[in-house]
């Protein structure tokens, strides 16, 4: 028997929006996928020939780009960062919506000219979109790799910069730091394991259940 097909989804705040598209996709998850306490990680849906894994967002597009889950859920920002060739990502959920920004202590931005800089230190969960990003105008990008809280780096003179996820702004503001530049507008991607979308014939109708839902969400 073929074995059931695997969707990794984040945990985090991606999963509240992402539960409403899977329904809208035919696919009602077991009651602890939703329950943040659950200590469950593999959960049973309506249709016994899909199962859902709950993982962290970076840790998504590993699973599926070596095939151990052949669908997920995963924010553009993760994508950019890793550059898998394994991953095929076909629908934009629309879900998820943020930025990827440079930011610095609203002191130093209030003298401070982005079109100066040659050399900058950067405190970051991105550090392969950081580099690309100055390389491609001629700055050298020195990166510290955090894996959250960037906003304290300035402060605690880690680093004078970040480059970090920007939603509301209230983060920022309230570690009195401003957003400098916009690297890249972000939202969460359906991605499928390339081997997959050639092998397994049930993995077509479902990304295009998910662009039906997609496409009902933004009609609704
Ligand atoms: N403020 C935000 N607004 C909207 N979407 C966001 C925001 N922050 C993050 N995201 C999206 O959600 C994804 C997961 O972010 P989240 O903050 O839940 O991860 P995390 O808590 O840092 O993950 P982990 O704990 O697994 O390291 C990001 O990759 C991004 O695509
Ligand atoms: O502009 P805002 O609306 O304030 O959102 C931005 C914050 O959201 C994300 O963090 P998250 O809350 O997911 O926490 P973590 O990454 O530190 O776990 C991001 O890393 C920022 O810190």
């Amino acid at each position: 028997m073929t074995p059931p097909l695997i969707i990794a989804v984040p945990k985090g705040r991606i999963l509240a929006e992402a539960v409403p598209l899977l329904q809208r996709a035919g696919i009602e998850p077991e009651a602890a996928f939703s329950d943040e306490d659950s200590r469950a990680l593999r959960f049973a849906t309506s249709n016994p020939g899909i199962d859902l894994i709950r993982v962290r967002a970076f840790d998504v597009a590993t699973f599926v780009a070596h095939g151990a889950a052949q669908l997920g859920i995963v924010g553009s920002d993760v994508l950019a960062e890793f550059d898998y060739s394994e991953l095929y990502a076909p629908v934009d959920l629309g879900i998820g919506h943020c930025r990827l920004s440079v930011a610095e202590p609203a002191a130093l931005a209030a003298t401070d000219d982005p079109r100066g800089w040659s050399h900058v230190r950067i405190a970051t969960k991105y550090p392969h979109i950081t580099r690309a990003h100055f390389e491609a105008r001629g700055v050298q990008a020195e990166c510290v790799k955090l894996n959250g809280a960037m906003e304290l780096a300035p402060l605690l003179g880690l680093a004078p910069r970040i480059v970090d996820l920007v939603s509301s702004g209230r983060t920022l503001k309230e570690n009195g730091l401003v957003e400098v530049e916009v690297i890249a507008e972000v939202t969460s991607r359906l991605i499928v394991n390339r081997a997959a979308f050639k092998t397994r014939t049930e993995v077509v109708p479902l990304v295009e259940a998910f662009r039906r839902a997609v496409d009902q969400t933004r009609a609704a």
